[in-house]
């Protein structure tokens, strides 16, 4: 055992399903990427888009882009852990191996919607950690949309239009964080992550570890 490790960092444990939503702009993608950057072990579950590519983006690891027939053969063939329709686009989760590898201890990163959320919510209760991002005021949500130069006008207008109707889902999460300065609101992800591992439920490990403690 390596020397700052201790008895327990061993200790088998199921993953956890960690989503992150907020309201377009207020900033679930940069915070990912901190998450994705400072963490190896935790994966991003990518998403399936029927919306374009943004310049940048990578298809593969920022999302699968497929066409609307593609999107749906995979409905139709039961692909999904959930969908949704967002910003006049269909989003999707696929189901690929997270199940089999929650039970590994591998935990998963997704950027979805409140629809997503709520349907991977329904579906496994234990595993999903649910965090709401909220802006630090309208003003700066609609400033930070414009700053990213991704978008359309009539894109940015459509999402402003939505951004007061998805922060009213802000109370069917676990978690709300308020993203003012990005690092900060990094910390207090990552503490949540932190502290969501290490729940008695999720150590599968601990069972066989208290025993041998006890005997
Ligand atoms: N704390 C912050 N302070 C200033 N700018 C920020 C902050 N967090 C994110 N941003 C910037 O705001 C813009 C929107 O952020 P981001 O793309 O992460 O939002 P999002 O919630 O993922 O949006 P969407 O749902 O549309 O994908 C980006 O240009 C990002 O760099
Ligand atoms: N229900 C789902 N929502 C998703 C999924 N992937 C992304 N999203 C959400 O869509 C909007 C718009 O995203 P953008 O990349 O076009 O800005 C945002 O709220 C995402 O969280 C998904 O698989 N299912």
């Amino acid at each position: 055992m390596a020397e700052s490790q201790t008895p327990t960092d061993k200790l088998a444990r199921r993953g956890l399903m960690f989503i992150l939503s907020s309201p377009s702009g207020a900033g679930k993608t940069t915070i990912s990427r901190m998450l994705l950057e400072a963490e190896d072990e935790i994966k991003l579950s990518v998403s399936v888009t029927t919306r374009p590519p943004r310049p940048g983006e990578i298809d593969g690891v920022h999302y699968y882009f497929v066409d609307d027939a593609e999107f749906d053969r995979m409905v139709e063939e039961d692909d999904f852990y959930e969908w949704a329709h967002v910003f006049g686009h269909r989003y999707g989760t696929p189901k690929g191996r997270i199940r089999n590898a929650l039970k590994d201890g591998q935990d998963f990163l997704f950027d979805i919607d409140w629809q997503g959320t709520q349907q991977l919510y329904q579906k496994d209760q234990q595993d999903v950690v649910r965090v709401f991002i909220l802006p630090p005021s309208i003003a700066e949500l609609e400033r930070r949309l414009r700053s990213r130069g991704t978008d359309a006008e009539e894109v940015i207008e459509a999402r402003m239009e939505r951004a007061r109707s998805e922060i009213s889902h802000w109370d069917a999460y676990d978690y709300v964080v308020i993203n003012e300065d990005a690092q900060a609101c990094f910390a207090k992800v990552r503490e949540i992550l932190d502290a969501e591992r290490m729940k008695r439920q999720r150590q599968t490990g601990l069972i066989p570890f208290v025993r041998e403690l006890m005997s």
